[in-house]
């Protein structure tokens, strides 16, 4: 029972009774939204606190308590796509008391993990997965002669995204009982695009099923105890006089699209559900941000927050200088100034990857292709086919969807694309579903690219404009957030291809740095007299620069934030066999497991990456030979 000594939860009665979905459905009906309430404000309470992902949770908090009042949760399987609105379900399920954790050093997730409560059925962060990993749980029940509910919850951005249609497509052709529900709030992160939300948005607009609604409220009006017949009598008119849906044709049997804030009418309409057979595809409606008015007003602003203040929803920013996004939106805007052949292509992050000023300066220009990373990169293969020069902003971690574009598409026909891989390395909060720990691993082996990594802003713009001259495919990976604090020469060159520098002369030990680890070893090498080399590139290598440091020091280290499986040491190790040059190397990088979620530094600590790790690692490996730090 609540602490009643606990100011907060005499406004949480009902919310703090409930440690599991078992205490929800003892609750009667018509406490429902009170509970709501409650909930809405303890979301809003926590996220305020941690910051983290809040509007699409407030869009799904009577939809979440429906679900799991309908539904014999964990029996029935809830699937979550994308998942960063589940702060509910976990509020719900058992995790009400550790949101103050959420995506904190040994906190719980963002996102449902498997491996946090049987609630969370799948693992999710990345989009548009949920119906694909439903069915499969579907026609695992039907093998098994098991009886159990599967309920695919999707959103409208999700539900654009290629993997989602071929999951519709393969369901809806067989004989499975299913649920797919879409939770149609009209936004992705940004304003959401594509003929998918059009359509969807005339299925919400449609002139027949809004006058017909309209006339029925009027005919009712003066039946107030008749009011509830709206409902029921829309969907049965509907049924017969509309045209059947996509999604009817696909084999589902479509219902909708219905308030996802009206309890009551989820709840009649999920129970109808959960008694029909085979696939069935529930359009809900609801506000992304509701019930939280700065939210409501900003979705995109409160997709993703900050900690804020709870009362006026002032994000509280730490201030900081440019991100590594901002220099490139700022390049990108630049270029396109004086290239009218420049174009800009994101699959649905505008903001996040930088391009909100480029895209209001060049709207003719630039291409958000909704969540589908896969067409992104093959559209700018088709655009540089046509002597236009595509940029695509991508996140590492999402560039991992358009693997076979990038090598079949792009590379191979060595096509003038740039890509600017964003959130390259750790990404602190969002955890691993989120990490860039492997662009350098799987891009590294594709013949025809050149792929850099800055060690500060500066590098960063002029490996931008590097790749951008480069007549080929060209990657530069950065980091999410801030650099070291470079200042930024708008007019530097492009550098030459395939060229390091020395940083700093030290002796008998030497540390090939890549990308933001420049700084780190900077600082090592102080310790360890070292001598630093910024790699600058990945891929081609500076050879000679290698063979140099090589033959001049005992010990090689090289550092990166990648994995270190097939990442830039490898590649320095393979240089080194080629040439039969054998040399004391450690390569330092992301180890073989995946790095929790936690604030960024602390991900480096926990890998090895921080000053410390590096200098302990370099000893370590090389103590009782020799230990360098004897030098
Ligand atoms: C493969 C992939 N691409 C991009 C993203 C980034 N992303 C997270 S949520 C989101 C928008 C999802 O829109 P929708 O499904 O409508 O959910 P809503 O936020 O509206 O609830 C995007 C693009 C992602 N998580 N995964
Ligand atoms: C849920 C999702 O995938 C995005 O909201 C992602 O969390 C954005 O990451 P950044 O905060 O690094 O832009
Ligand atoms: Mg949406």
């Amino acid at each position: 029972m609540p602490q009643r000594n606990d100011p907060a939860s005499t406004h949480r009665l009902l919310l703090d009774a409930i440690d599991s979905p078992v205490d929800l459905r003892r609750l009667p009906e018509h406490r429902l939204p009170e509970l709501a309430a409650e909930l809405r404000s303890f979301l809003i309470e926590c996220v305020s606190k941690t910051g983290g992902h809040l509007a699409a949770g407030l869009g799904v908090v009577e939809l979440t308590i429906a679900l799991h009042y309908v539904f014999n949760t964990p029996h029935d399987r809830l699937v979550w796509d994308v998942g960063h609105q589940a702060y509910p379900h976990k509020i719900l399920t058992g995790r009400r008391d550790r949101m103050h954790t959420l995506r904190q050093k040994g906190g719980i997730s963002g996102f449902p993990r498997r491996s946090e409560s049987e609630y969370d059925t799948f693992g999710v962060g990345h989009s548009s997965t949920s119906i694909s990993a439903a069915l499969g749980m579907a026609l695992a029940a039907k093998q098994k002669g098991e009886r159990r509910q599967i309920i695919a919850v999707i959103g409208d951005g999700a539900l654009g995204a290629g993997m989602a249609f071929e999951a519709l497509n393969h369901a809806g052709s067989m004989d499975i009982d299913l649920v797919v529900i879409l939770n149609d709030n009209k936004m992705s992160i940004s304003p959401p695009v594509g003929a998918i939300s059009n359509y969807l948005a005339r299925l919400l607009s449609g002139k027949f099923y809004t006058s017909m609604r309209e006339g029925s409220k009027q005919a009712l009006a003066g039946m107030p105890q008749l009011r509830h017949l709206v409902g029921r009598w829309e969907e049965h008119v509907k049924g017969m006089l509309m045209p059947s849906t996509l999604f009817e044709e696909l084999g589902f049997n479509y219902i909708g699209p219905i308030d996802g804030h009206d309890l009551d009418g989820l709840i009649r309409t999920l129970r109808n559900i959960r008694d029909m057979p085979g696939q069935r595809f529930l359009h809900v409606v609801t506000k992304k941000g509701r019930g939280f008015k700065p939210a409501e007003g900003e979705p995109v602003t409160y997709h993703g927050v900050t900690p804020f203040d709870k009362h006026t929803g002032q994000l509280i920013k730490t201030a900081t200088g440019p991100t590594y996004t901002q220099i490139f939106g700022g390049w990108l805007c630049d270029t396109a100034e004086s290239d009218p052949r420049l174009v800009a292509i994101t699959p649905a992050m505008c903001e996040g990857s930088g391009l909100t000023a480029f895209a209001k300066r060049f709207p003719e220009r630039y291409f958000d292709v909704g969540i589908a990373e896969q067409h992104a990169v093959t559209l700018a293969a088709g655009l540089a086919c046509e002597g236009l020069k595509p940029v695509v902003a991508i996140y590492s971690s999402f560039f991992q969807r358009a693997y076979d574009q990038l090598v079949h598409d792009v590379a191979l026909q060595n096509l003038d694309v740039t890509f600017a891989v964003d959130r390259a390395g750790l990404v602190g909060p969002d955890g691993a579903t989120h990490a860039g720990s492997f662009d350098l691993s799987f891009c590294r082996p594709i013949p025809n690219l050149v792929i850099m990594a800055p060690a500060d802003e500066n590098e960063c713009r002029r490996m931008l404009k590097t790749a951008y001259e480069y007549p080929g495919p060209a990657i530069v990976r950065y980091p999410r957030g801030t650099g070291p604090g470079a200042p930024i020469d708008p007019q530097a060159p492009a550098l030459p291809i395939g060229q390091g520098e020395i940083r700093r002369q030290g002796s008998r030990i030497a540390i090939l740095a890549f990308g933001p680890m420049l700084q780190p070893a900077l600082e090592v090498a102080e310790v360890l007299d070292a001598t630093v080399a910024n790699m600058r590139f990945v891929k081609p290598l500076d050879a000679a620069l290698i063979w140099d440091l090589a033959d001049r020091h005992e010990f090689l280290v090289t550092i990166e934030e990648n994995a270190i499986a097939g990442g830039a040491g490898s590649a320095v190790a393979e240089l080194l066999a080629a040439q039969g040059i054998v040399k004391r190397c450690l390569h330092l990088g992301l180890p073989d497991r995946y790095i929790e979620h936690a604030e960024h530094h602390e991900q480096l600590a926990d890998v090895g990456l921080d000053i410390r790790g590096i200098i302990s690692s370099i000893q370590e490996v090389f103590t009782g030979q020799n230990n360098p730090s004897d030098a």
